[in-house]
């Protein structure tokens, strides 16, 4: 496993050793041992999955407030997504800042995005899968979210926004000038 970490301390971008034959690969996907030490002392306890039709789908800017913050380990199994992590924690010196990976079901790359941090993807491939295992229950009440255009923010999404497939939720979200100062974690 490789771990490439950022400027703005927390995220991780993983990239599993994948061992070649000519049936294919193996990889080792996820080592809690290795991750607890190289990467955060965390545990996982769901999974999820979705999947996305159409290219320029957009899904975010979403977290967890307290207790239900989630910590939030990304990858791609089918197509291809440019991954976007945003510190939102209050007090933070890299607060409103954002980091964006292009994770691939070819290269198996893996985001880290801590407890803290909104969370949103793009797709870049039809039909794209998404998995990822989080650090606490999905909880209704405490989903919450964040404007993937906030140009406070200024994502640069490698997509036309104007064509960008939403849910009802995601067109409405708040600023980031809305979490008053950021979320305690
Ligand atoms: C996230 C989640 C949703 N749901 C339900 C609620 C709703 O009926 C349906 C779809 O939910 P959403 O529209 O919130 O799905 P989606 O927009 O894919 O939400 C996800 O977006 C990415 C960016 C994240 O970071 C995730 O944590 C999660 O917020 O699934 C669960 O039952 N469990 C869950 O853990």
């Amino acid at each position: 496993m490789q771990s490439k970490f950022f400027d703005v301390p927390g995220p991780a971008l993983i990239t599993p050793n994948r061992i070649g034959d000519h049936r294919g690969y193996f990889v080792e996907a996820f080592k809690a041992d290795w991750f607890r030490e190289n990467v955060e002392d965390v545990t996982f306890v769901q999974d999820n999955q979705s999947m996305s039709a159409q290219v320029g789908t957009i899904r975010g800017l979403h977290y967890q407030s307290a207790p239900f913050g989630q910590g939030k380990l990304v990858r791609v199994l089918k197509g291809a997504i440019f991954d976007v992590t945003v510190d939102i924690r209050k007090d933070s010196p890299t607060f409103g800042q954002w980091i964006g990976a292009n994770l691939t079901a070819e290269g198996g790359e893996q985001l880290w995005v801590p407890d803290g941090f909104a969370h949103g993807f793009c797709i870049l491939e039809p039909n794209t899968e998404v998995f990822y295992k989080v650090t606490n229950p999905y909880s209704r009440e405490h989903d919450k979210g964040v404007a993937f255009d906030d140009p406070e923010i200024g994502i640069e999404w490698p997509i036309d926004l104007a064509e960008a497939v939403l849910s009802d939720k995601d067109k409405v979200q708040p600023k980031l000038a809305d979490l008053n100062g950021g979320i305690e974690i």
